[in-house]
């Protein structure tokens, strides 16, 4: 149990269901995989921890909903079976939430609203106030306009780029199998399972095979998706929906499933992401008094500290932040474009709303979006 304690003092969870599991392979959905799934989520939120649940199955359900005999392969067809599916897959989940006295939000995603820029934040911020009102967000690919995520079955990568954009402390991978196995089990049912292991391990890609038939990203969508998760400090564990309590279990260190390790500090490798991520579109002159909040105190860049703006830069863009002798000192993800940024530098946050005549973020750059140079 010790072993895990880097997981037993997860705070922050992105709890991942696939196809495989939540469909009894393509049977439709599994109301009491549901119910149990729910149960053991509402007894980690008791335990004082924030959950988001990532839940494929849209697909899976629709087949079963529209009688169609298996999974199609036209484009259309598959985002037709995840609009109906979709649908039932969010009633099971509010009721079976609110049997708990808990209120689910239904979030739908691409891979572009995580990846960069305005979406970005405002996906972020979104899925931080669910969680701060106490909501479990329930979130799928928007699979009516994706397509090549639809094809390949990836909610695994959605996952990843969830924890990334909140920062989740661990990310959990439920699926049909204990864990990662040394080969395939369904071709080999003697192979071994991998307890823990190292995330960027090269040995582990040889392991990794493809899906079954619905869920079909398989080994090679987790590994990928756990090596995602760790670029921001997220620690995933790969195990079994079919353990009885295997969310309280892996919450408490017990040795179930694979634990790909990412063997960072967490904050480190957030920021080392965020600072890799995109290129820089823009910068602002910051007075000394801001130089020096950021430098030691580690807060965010209000607009008062701003003193000049260079560049046309969006909202969700990459800007680099200078002293007075054009050093860098910190680059971060903007709130506001480079007009806005204009019009309100200078201004105490409180007067933001009467600068723009509307209201948003309080600072320029929120901390947690921020890298000292
Ligand atoms: N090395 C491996 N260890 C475990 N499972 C593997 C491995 N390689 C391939 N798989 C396959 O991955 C499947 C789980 O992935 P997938 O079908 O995509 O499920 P999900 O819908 O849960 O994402 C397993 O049923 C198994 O057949
Ligand atoms: N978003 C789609 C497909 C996602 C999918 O199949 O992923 P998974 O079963 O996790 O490998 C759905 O809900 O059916």
């Amino acid at each position: 149990m010790t072993e895990r304690k880097e997981i037993a003092a997860s705070r922050r969870w992105v709890v991942k269901v696939g196809s495989a599991l939540l469909t009894d392979d393509g049977r439709g959905l599994d109301a009491g995989m549901i119910a149990g799934l729910v149960q053991q989520l509402a007894q980690l939120r008791d335990r004082g921890c924030e959950v988001v649940l990532v839940s494929s199955g849209a697909v899976a359900a629709g087949i079963v909903r529209l009688g169609m005999a298996t999974r199609p392969h036209v484009l259309h067809d598959l985002q037709a079976a995840a609009a109906v599916g979709q649908s039932v897959l969010v009633q099971s989940y509010e009721n079976a939430f609110k049997q708990h006295g808990i209120i689910s939000a239904q979030v739908l995603l691409g891979h572009d609203d995580v990846i960069a820029r305005d979406r970005y934040l405002n996906a972020r911020g979104t899925l931080n106030t669910l969680l701060r009102l106490g909501v479990v967000p329930v979130v799928n690919e928007n699979d009516t306009v994706v397509t090549d995520e639809i094809r390949f079955g990836d909610n695994d990568t959605l996952g990843a780029l969830v924890a990334n954009l909140i920062d989740a402390d661990a990310l959990l991978l439920l699926t049909d199998q204990q864990g990662l196995y040394r080969e395939d089990p369904r071709q080999n049912p003697a192979a071994e399972l991998v307890q823990s292991a190292d995330v960027h391990a090269p040995e582990l890609d040889a392991m990794a095979g493809e899906g079954g038939a619905l869920g079909r990203g398989g080994m090679v969508t987790k590994l990928r998706a756990a090596r995602l998760a760790a670029r921001s400090g997220t620690e995933t564990i790969i195990a079994s929906g079919r353990v009885a309590d295997v969310v309280g279990k892996v919450a408490l260190g017990a040795v179930v499933g694979t634990w790909l390790r990412t063997g960072k500090q967490p904050q480190n490798a957030r920021k080392q992401w965020l600072a890799s991520m995109i290129q820089i579109q823009g910068s602002v002159d910051l007075d000394a008094g801001a130089v020096r909040v950021l430098r030691e105190s580690g807060r965010s860049l209000l607009p008062v500290g701003v003193r000049g703006v260079h560049g046309n830069f969006a909202r969700g863009d990459m800007i680099s932040c200078r002293d007075a002798d054009g050093r860098e000192v910190a680059r971060g993800l903007v709130n506001y474009n480079a007009d806005e940024t204009r019009r309100i530098m200078g201004s105490a946050s409180a007067d933001i709303e009467a600068v723009l005549g509307y209201g948003g973020d309080e600072e320029l750059i929120h901390r947690d979006n921020l890298v000292l140079v």
